[in-house]
């Protein structure tokens, strides 16, 4: 009654700026300071609601939350290309944060808007906001902190929350109507590392060199260093590298960018495209000892190519033929690259002062033949760690078993497991292969264990033969060596022609490996 005496008696200005007063004194009186994030400030969506939304979730959503008391009522949304539901704070609700020590205390506000102002945009029939309330002692010290925090913490889950992307230059140099040179995807590879099978103390290491590298921003400050970190995995086909680095992507929340070397023509190529690969993301370029040879880059223009030769990445064209012996010098107009790649541009892309431009990223080098690639392209600093992916380990395979038949270590008897450990290494067999064995049994068990058996045996069965094979050839050709050299011995010494004016004695007929060479001494 007094209410409605009130509003029929008072008109409503008055009885806002009575209202107005009356906040102003509490204000004054209290040690709390009151700050408003309301939804829409003018007609622009304030973003830090948005990021105190997402970050009120991600504690509200947490049965203890680690700051106070979790909400009984929470709101759900799904973010666009987004498989993961965010909890939200539901109307008029409170929850308490600590944050340095400090605690806050956030309500969210939800009023119904009143008449509808005139607006070019449909305005929501609410309005929305959050309240912060802060002891004002503590305010000057953490707010902007805080608020700092908040808004790191949303992006961090809105990351995480979205799927992951995985871009690539398949178009090579071109530009897409935006002017950006990668297309993207988005990327939903299962590969986690629990499903890696490798072992475990090596998974440990990577994974907390991964979080060391996220946590580090700070580290790299001090130490004057571009956060950025290279890992180059290596190893035989179908030990996991690409499961690798969808397992590091998925680990980190973050997009992977999928290099394609033969894409790009020129350094400066390269750079454009580094330019344009954002902060916390992989840049990948898979088989870079083949990307480096490029035999498939050269497009010759017109003219018979003498020699299938490569182009090495100083870019003057390599002049070793296909078979790798020397050949003569390479005849500039016949091999015309339409590419001027450099491996210093290469080099400067990982390392050096084009990867700074950008923070947070990792770079990730794979190839089956480490003995190729360029040392300084893999020295400290470029690729910081090398991670060898090898054959299926007896620790690997217990991870296999578990994913492909779901089986723990007691659920297989000990002499099978006992028999699995005696063969495994010898049998050098990728997890690659090993999971094709147990996918196809994955029905039945036994015969799944029996044919993993089987099949690991016959592999190491024929890995003795061709070992075998192997030091019978190298004893035969140490004895063919030695037969040579005494047979060399034996045979009367030539002198060299008065022609050679007296210098050393040479080798006129130098025989190799049973090919005359004229070795070219100025004497025939
Ligand atoms: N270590 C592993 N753990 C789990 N699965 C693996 C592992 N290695 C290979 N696989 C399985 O084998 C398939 C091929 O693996 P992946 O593509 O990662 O091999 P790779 O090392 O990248 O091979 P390549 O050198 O030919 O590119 C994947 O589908 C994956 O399921
Ligand atoms: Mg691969």
């Amino acid at each position: 009654f007094c209410q409605t005496l009130l509003h029929t008696v008072i008109p409503p200005e008055l009885r806002f700026a009575v209202l107005k007063l009356f906040q102003r004194l509490f204000t004054c009186f209290s040690s709390y300071s009151y700050y408003e994030i309301t939804e829409i400030d003018g007609v622009n969506t304030n973003e830090l609601y948005n990021a105190v939304q997402l970050y009120l979730s991600s504690s509200a959503s947490s049965a203890t939350s680690a700051a106070g008391t979790t909400s009984n009522r929470l709101s759900l949304t799904r973010g666009l290309n987004s498989s993961n539901i965010t909890f939200g704070l539901a109307n008029n609700d409170r929850l308490s944060d600590v944050f340095n020590g400090v605690s806050v205390m956030w309500e969210h506000i939800v009023t119904p808007k009143q008449s509808q102002t005139f607006s070019w945009r449909p305005l929501p029939e609410e309005k929305r906001g959050f309240i912060l309330r802060m002891n004002k002692k503590d305010t000057p010290r953490i707010l902007q902190d805080y608020l700092d925090f908040i808004t790191e913490r949303a992006n961090e889950i809105r990351r995480k929350n979205q799927d992951r992307l995985l871009y690539t230059n398949s178009r090579g140099g071109c530009l897409d109507s935006r002017g950006h040179p990668w297309e993207s995807v988005p990327f939903k590879h299962p590969s986690t590392f629990d499903t890696l099978a490798m072992d475990p103390v090596k998974k440990m290491l990577i994974m907390s060199d991964l979080r060391d590298f996220t946590d580090g921003q700070a580290f790299y400050k001090r130490t004057g260093r571009a956060w950025k970190r290279g890992y180059l995995l290596y190893g035989p086909p179908g030990t996991g590298k690409s499961s690798m680095i969808a397992a590091m992507a998925n680990f980190l929340g973050y997009d992977i960018y999928d290099l394609e070397l033969t894409e790009v023509n020129t350094n400066s190529e390269l750079r454009k495209l580094l330019m344009k690969t954002s902060s916390k993301s992989i840049i990948v370029i898979e088989d870079i000892d083949c990307s480096i040879n490029l035999t498939n880059r050269k497009k010759t223009t017109g003219a018979r190519s003498r020699n299938t030769s490569s182009t090495s990445f100083d870019g003057v064209p390599d002049v070793r033929s296909s078979s790798g012996g020397p050949v003569g010098p390479v005849d500039q107009d016949i091999n015309e690259t339409n590419n001027s790649i450099t491996l210093s541009g290469l080099l400067n892309f990982t390392d050096g002062l084009w990867s700074c431009c950008g923070s947070e990223r990792i770079f990730v080098f794979t190839t089956n033949h480490i003995e190729k690639l360029d040392p300084a392209l893999v020295r400290s600093g470029r690729m910081d760690m090398h991670i060898f992916m090898s054959y299926c380990s007896f620790p690997a395979i217990k991870i296999l078993l578990k994913n492909y038949l779901g089986c723990d270590d007691g659920d297989i008897e000990p002499d099978v497991m006992d028999d699995l450990a005696a063969v495994i290494d010898a049998a050098e067999m990728t997890p690659a292969d090993i999971s094709e064995v147990l996918i196809k049994n994955r029905r039945d068990n036994h015969r799944a264990l029996r044919e993993l058996l089987e099949a690991l045996r016959s592999r190491a069965e024929k890995k003795k033969l061709v070992n075998r094979r192997r030091r019978l050839e190298a004893e035969e050709e140490e004895v063919g060596v030695e037969e040579e050299e005494k047979r060399a011995l034996d045979s009367p010494k030539e002198v060299g022609g008065a022609a050679s004016g007296g210098g050393d004695d040479v080798e006129v007929n130098n025989k190799k490996g049973g090919k005359h060479e004229e070795e070219d001494n100025g004497i025939n």
